[in-house]
């Protein structure tokens, strides 16, 4: 007989198999088939309804006049007292006697066809993990000091499962912990595990998942990553700021020089890179009137809730998203605080988008060759305005149509994801660097989170359902003896170059023992930018200054306790003496 799948139409607008059953969808047609040919069931409902009915006869007939044991001796003693409405409050009405016995056999019936279903599909092969308690599943054991992707790599290394399978409240959870099982997430699996799940966050903070980074796998997501793709991160984008990189560079040189009063005091390093990385993307996304209102009191109100959107966004924090029954409760508070948070976005995005498109449009009327993209806002409008003729205000829908609330939602997740670039020289030992920090601290040990679109069967004949939130913990992966068998924990740049024994390792989605910014379709659309921008701060920061702890302070001294959120930040930030290198007057401001 032909299997014929219920489907819906998901939240991205795609249709999918409903409703998703552990080891495949449910058969309607062998169901119903069933439901008919099921003799001894339809005996014993018509029995039942028989039984009602009978009863409803002798209720009847009492009412005319007859009577039965129950009801003899009032209505013998003294008949003028015996009104109906005394007579139906002695007794169960028998209209509502019979619907209850239908509904209770309704249900029976049910759950006689669904359970002996379930239990003939063979057992899933779920690959080795903790048991997990009813309802919260393995969530407890998250719930200590240590901060998710240690607690799961601990796990992992307890149960010998480089892939591990665990119960998080609801759902089904698994977790890629080696090079090995990072590439069937990655690679082998990569579409059938490219969707998000639906998270707090994307359906709040990112205007019902019309960014990118949370929007699900489907049509308008690769609408989106072809915009970053020939647009928002082009060649030509990324060269026309070139100039502007290079002021902001020169000024934070210059912030370093002028706190660290010339290697004098000690400067918080993070303070001042976080500024200059604001300012990069704030100038290149939104354009320089908003990256010098960085500063401000508007500026420090957009500053504050983004680190706030950080810090509510973790990745396995909020108890609601893994029980989803309880999720109204919102125990946390967190759902409340991505509300405010989404508030206090909207009215800065909304302030840019108002403008840009005042802009544009007076651009457009005065000389229509003045009218080409400056920034990213502006190359967003005009998409949009190519799409649907000038009209920004659709109501969100499922198509790949760029919103009013698409373009916030798509400009928003760029200025969260970060900064850009600038053109290098080969740098080797700084790359080094850059990839041996990312190796022990990448920024998003758990990556974000994947979710199988299908069941899926991967190597080992292990069973990941559909629905499964798949993690890839690239942290773990990153200190995995097997990949990395030369003092996986010490940090030494050197292994990655050349005669190392990590030569040629590199992040852009080929090596998985080394995935900070993940692999595959969902992989960071911005690794490259990034990692050029990294190099070029940090390449600056050890040509300008020597860098060294403060007095009385040694290496061990600093904390690297970790800070959870979206991405993973040191709880401490580390301040240093900055003693400058160069020339005094190669630290003055040049705009
Ligand atoms: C050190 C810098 C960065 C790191 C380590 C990093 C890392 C990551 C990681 C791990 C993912 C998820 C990959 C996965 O789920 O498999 C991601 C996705 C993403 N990143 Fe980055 N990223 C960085 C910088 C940036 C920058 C500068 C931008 C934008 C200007 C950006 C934009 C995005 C976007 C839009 C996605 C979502 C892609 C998707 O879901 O299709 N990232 N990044």
């Amino acid at each position: 007989m032909s299997r014929q799948p219920c489907t819906l139409r998901g939240r991205d607008g795609e249709w999918r198999r409903w409703p998703r059953r552990r080891g495949g969808e449910v058969d309607v047609v062998h169901m119903a088939v069933r439901v008919a040919a099921s003799p001894l069931l339809w005996w014993w409902l018509f029995g039942v309804l028989r039984w009602s009915l009978l009863k409803r006869g002798d209720a009847g007939r009492r009412r005319r006049g007859g009577f039965t044991s129950s009801s003899s001796i009032s209505i013998r003693t003294c008949p003028a007292s015996v009104t109906r409405h005394s007579q139906k409050a002695m007794e169960p009405a028998p209209t509502t006697m019979a619907m209850v016995s239908v509904l209770i056999s309704f249900v029976l019936l049910v759950l006689s066809f669904v359970v002996p279903l379930r239990r003939r599909q063979k057992p899933l092969n779920l690959p080795a993990g903790p048991k997990g308690w009813p309802v919260i599943g393995s969530l407890h054991l998250l719930a200590g000091s240590l901060p998710p992707h240690r607690a799961l790599a601990a796990l992992a290394s307890r149960h010998g499962a480089p892939l591990m399978h665990l119960k998080l409240g609801s759902f089904h959870v698994v977790v890629a912990s080696s090079a090995g099982t990072a590439r069937l997430v990655l690679k082998t699996h990569d579409l059938a595990f490219a969707d998000r799940p639906p998270a707090a966050w994307g359906a709040i903070i990112a205007y019902g998942y019309k960014g990118i980074v949370q929007t699900p796998y489907g049509s308008y997501w690769r609408m989106a990553r072809k915009l970053c793709a020939t647009e928002l991160f082009s060649p030509r984008l990324v060269d026309k700021f070139e100039r502007a990189r290079m002021a902001e560079m020169r000024a934070l040189t210059r912030a370093v020089f002028v706190s660290g009063a010339g290697g004098r005091a000690a400067v918080t390093v993070r303070e001042h890179l976080m500024s200059f990385t604001m300012r990069n993307i704030l100038r290149m996304a939104l354009g320089e009137r908003w990256s010098s209102s960085y500063g401000s009191a508007e500026g420090e109100a957009f500053r504050r809730s983004l680190e706030e959107g950080f810090a509510v966004s973790g990745t396995v924090s909020n108890v609601g998203e893994w029980v989803p029954w309880l999720a109204w409760l919102d125990l946390q508070g967190l759902v409340g605080r991505m509300k405010r948070v989404h508030v206090e976005f909207d009215r800065f995005n909304e302030m840019v988008l108002d403008e840009h498109l005042k802009d544009h449009r007076r651009r457009r009327a005065v000389a229509s060759d003045d009218a080409a993209a400056r920034d990213l806002v502006d190359v967003l409008v005009q998409l949009a305005e190519e799409d649907d003729g000038g009209q920004y205000d659709q109501p969100p829908d499922t198509s790949t149509r760029l919103t009013r609330d698409g373009i916030k939602a798509i400009f928003q997740d760029i200025i969260s994801g970060g900064t850009e670039t600038t053109d290098l020289p080969d740098l080797a030992y700084i790359d080094a660097v850059l990839k041996e920090t990312m190796r022990l601290h990448p920024v998003g040990p758990l990556l974000i989170p994947h979710h199988a679109r299908e069941h899926t069967v991967v190597a080992g004949g292990y069973d990941i359902p559909a629905g499964a939130r798949v993690l890839v913990n690239a942290w773990a992966v990153g200190r995995d003896p097997a990949s990395w068998p030369e003092s996986p924990e010490a940090f030494r740049p050197e292994r990655f170059l050349a005669g190392g024994s990590a030569e040629g390792v590199d992040v852009r989605g080929a090596h998985f023992q080394l995935v900070p910014f993940g692999a595959g379709r969902r992989m960071c659309p911005a690794y490259n930018l990034a990692m050029k921008e990294m190099s070029a701060t940090l390449a600056n920061l050890v040509h300008g200054f020597s860098w060294r702890l403060p007095e009385g302070m040694a290496a061990e001294d600093v904390s690297l306790e970790e800070a959870m959120g979206l991405s993973v930040s040191l709880k401490e930030p580390v301040v240093a003496i900055a003693e400058p290198r160069l020339p005094v007057h190669l630290y003055a401001a040049v705009e």
